[in-house]
């Protein structure tokens, strides 16, 4: 059960609207903020987030609050549930806003477009000397808005703070585990949803559950490798936030990044497949950052490159896949499980 610790989240979409329902059936008091004030009324009204969680009751103890400074006023602990594109913005729209107590956590998936920095290098360079915190791991909004039996993870330097924001969300059918490898976390959330991509191209091409199998199992190895290089913990990338994420997007048609894979093997053109989901996909910005991040450390990624050149129309999904099965013979773990490599 958590304490009486007050809890502000940002971004009223569908992971940001079951992340406060949650809370606030926790009985944690949860102010929900959104952009859209027209739609938060409606919410509050209706006890529905008819376009991004349809058919959910949401706790009549959620608070709507359309005001940003009155959403954030008095909050221990600011959520963040934007999209990756609008989360240095959202940073620098709080900054003023702030108390100086208040903690940041976020639960966005992604990097900065445009340069490949971490989410929380953007908060120490925005809101410096605070304790921060990321929320991720195997989640589809939908499920754990039903109440259905999920698991993530809370990683923070703080480790008073990890377990703070893990007990607000702990629930009877909401495991969340805490740990200290922010990193990691981050890298794992971020990648899984490219290579969710690549399983949805082979599955719209219907290549065959041995093709999937491969793909998330390689995939895997490009989310160690570049975890690694990049200071991640090979346990974290093997836990929820890694493994546990890859799976779910990688297999689960809820998966809009999966969906979007499904729809590129089917054919269906990239900005088609975009609007007809109606909703974040967060690949289509993050395959460029994996790739840059992995041209940076020199490391081939071959699933996570092919991806990025099929989001660009510079490769077929029947290209890519070739591209991937001529590669040369070799060992599968030429340097080891975790690396060096
Ligand atoms: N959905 C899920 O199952 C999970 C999602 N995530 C991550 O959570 C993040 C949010 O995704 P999700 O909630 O699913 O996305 P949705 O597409 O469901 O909703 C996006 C929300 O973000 C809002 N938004 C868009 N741009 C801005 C902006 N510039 N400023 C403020 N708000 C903005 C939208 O507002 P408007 O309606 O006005 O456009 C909408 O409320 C992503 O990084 C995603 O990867 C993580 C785990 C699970
Ligand atoms: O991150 C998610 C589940 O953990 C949601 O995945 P999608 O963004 O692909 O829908």
């Amino acid at each position: 059960m958590a304490d009486m610790s007050t809890l502000a989240v940002l971004g009223a979409g569908s992971w940001g609207t079951a992340l406060a329902a949650l809370a606030a059936r926790n009985r944690v008091p949860t102010k929900l903020w959104g952009r859209d004030a027209a739609a938060l009324a409606t919410m509050a009204q209706s006890r529905r987030n008819s376009r991004y969680l349809p058919d959910i009751e949401l706790p009549a103890e959620l608070d709507y609050q359309a005001d940003l400074a009155a959403a954030v006023r008095g909050a221990d602990t600011v959520l963040i549930v934007v999209p990756s594109h609008a989360f240095a913005s959202m940073l620098d729209e709080i900054a003023p806003l702030l108390g100086t107590d208040t903690n940041i956590a976020w639960a966005t998936k992604g990097f900065e477009p445009g340069t490949g920095r971490f989410l929380h290098e953007l908060v120490a360079e925005k809101l410096p000397g605070r304790a921060c915190a990321v929320v991720t791991g195997p989640s589809f909004a939908k499920e754990v808005a039903l109440g259905m039996p999920s698991a993530v993870t809370v990683h923070s330097d703080d480790e008073a703070f990890a377990q703070q924001l893990a007990s607000m969300l702990h629930a009877p059918n909401f495991r969340a585990y805490t740990g200290s490898d922010v990193l990691g976390a981050e890298l794992g959330g971020a990648m899984k949803n490219v290579l969710a991509v690549a399983t949805g191209v082979a599955d719209g091409m219907e290549l065959g559950l041995n093709a999937r199998a491969g793909l998330i199992t390689r995939g895997m190895n490009e989310m160690l490798r570049l975890g690694v290089a990049l200071g991640a913990r090979p346990e974290t990338l093997m836990g929820l936030s890694g493994l546990g994420d890859l799976v779910l997007t990688c297999t689960g048609d809820l998966s809009r990044n999966r969906r979007l894979g499904l729809a590129l093997g089917r054919g269906i053109a990239i900005d088609d497949a975009v609007r007809q989901i109606g909703q974040v996909v967060e690949s289509v910005v993050t395959a460029d950052e994996v790739a840059r991040l992995a041209h940076k450390h020199g490391l081939d990624l071959p699933i996570s490159q092919g991806v990025r050149a099929v989001l660009h129309g510079e490769v077929t999904p029947v290209e890519g896949l070739k591209a991937l099965m001529s590669r040369e013979q070799k060992p599968e773990y030429p340097q080891g499980l975790f690396g060096p490599f």
